[in-house]
């Protein structure tokens, strides 16, 4: 549905929507904390209904895609839905563009199945790699529990609260950065700029907080040192919102032709959602265990993930997704693992030993 050249910005309005989320978040528990009878958290976590009200209402006025009316035999449906998307008449170029698109993925039988063929091998390990990696930034430390981070660190209730706003709102404007620079920067500069930006954060922070409190983690912040922190925090995290935030989504969403496209989302989806868990359920731990040597942990994993795209990502931004194989065929690693018919599109890859 994208067209190519903004993919990158519409696909981050998934991201800003979490971010948003998060925001609101903590925004009510920050309001809801100054309630009387400390009834506050009930509150806090009812008003989570409140969401999930809203998409399932919203749902039931959904309009369905071209795409979806096209895989179920509406296509006069589906053209007009398309004139309609685009507000003009003459959509017959992309319109015919979907129904080739449609008849190819019909003949796709087995997308999980396809996904393990060595031509897709680089498709494969970039969609468990991205998801993995973007969680071992650590970022969820900070979204889940910046509240507990900064009162261990000395900040009252209220101001370990009122920090969560104010990462929060960091992440939302960080993200809104990444809407508007990732179709012109491209999608390995931020990756990279944001992966450096991250790690000089939380050596940083690990070095300030291990000056202080050691290796017995007995020790208190001054006022000064509790704004530094914060400072490096919110750089952290505006470092990850316009880079491995929205990228983790929108990278592994334009490299699936369509024939693994569900097997790879999924893939991505699931992998992501799997890590966030991991980390939400071990970071107390790793916290005791590690003290401030937890952020030269996840550094650890960011200086890796930055390496990682520096040597086996190539750029995505404004590559077709029919045409993607294109890009990993001209690519010094993958290059080997793309037959010469997969290659398609308008620029001509001269062969390996030309
Ligand atoms: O903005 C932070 C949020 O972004 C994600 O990494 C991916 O959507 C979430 O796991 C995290 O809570």
């Amino acid at each position: 549905m994208a067209p190519a050249k903004i993919r990158g910005a519409l696909n981050i309005g998934f991201q800003m929507a979490i971010c948003i989320g998060i925001l609101a978040a903590n925004m009510v528990n920050y309001g809801t904390a100054q309630m009387k009878g400390g009834d506050g958290w009930r509150v806090s976590l009812a008003l989570a209904a409140v969401p999930a009200v809203i998409m399932t209402v919203g749902a039931i006025f959904l309009p369905d895609t071209p795409n979806s009316l096209i895989e179920r035999g509406q296509s006069e449906k589906a053209k007009e839905m398309l004139q309609k998307i685009r507000g003009v008449d003459d959509v017959s170029a992309e319109f015919q563009d979907l129904i080739e698109a449609s008849e190819t993925s019909k003949q796709v039988e087995h997308p999980w199945r396809n996904i393990l063929q060595r031509r897709y091998r680089p498709q494969l390990v970039i969609v468990v790699l991205i998801p993995f990696f973007q969680q071992l930034t650590g970022i969820n430390v900070i979204m889940f529990y910046a509240p507990v981070l900064f009162k261990t660190l000395g900040f009252g209730d209220n101001a370990a609260l009122m920090s969560a706003v104010i990462s929060g709102f960091v992440n939302v404007a960080a993200t809104l950065v990444s809407v508007f620079t990732v179709d012109k920067f491209g999608r390995r500069k931020l990756f990279l700029q944001g992966g450096i930006q991250m790690l000089v954060c939380q050596i940083a922070v690990g070095a300030l907080i291990g000056s202080v409190f050691g290796v017995s983690g007995e020790g208190s912040f001054s006022k000064g040192m509790g704004n530094a922190a914060l400072i490096l925090i919110c750089l952290y995290v505006a470092a990850f919102a316009w880079s491995w935030g929205p990228l983790g989504w929108l990278v592994p969403s334009e490299i699936f032709p369509l024939e693994i496209r569900s097997a790879g989302q999924s893939i991505n989806v699931s992998v992501n959602m799997l890590f966030t868990f991991f980390i939400g359920q071990l970071f107390l731990t790793l916290l005791c265990h590690l003290k401030f040597g937890l952020f030269f942990f996840f550094g650890g994993f960011v200086l890796i993930m930055t390496l990682f795209i520096f040597f086996f990502l190539p750029e995505t931004k404004n590559v077709p997704i029919e045409e993607i194989n294109r890009v990993f065929k001209a690519h010094w690693f993958w290059g080997k693992y793309i037959p010469d018919d997969a290659v398609i599109g308008n620029h001509h890859v001269p062969p390996k030993d030309a």
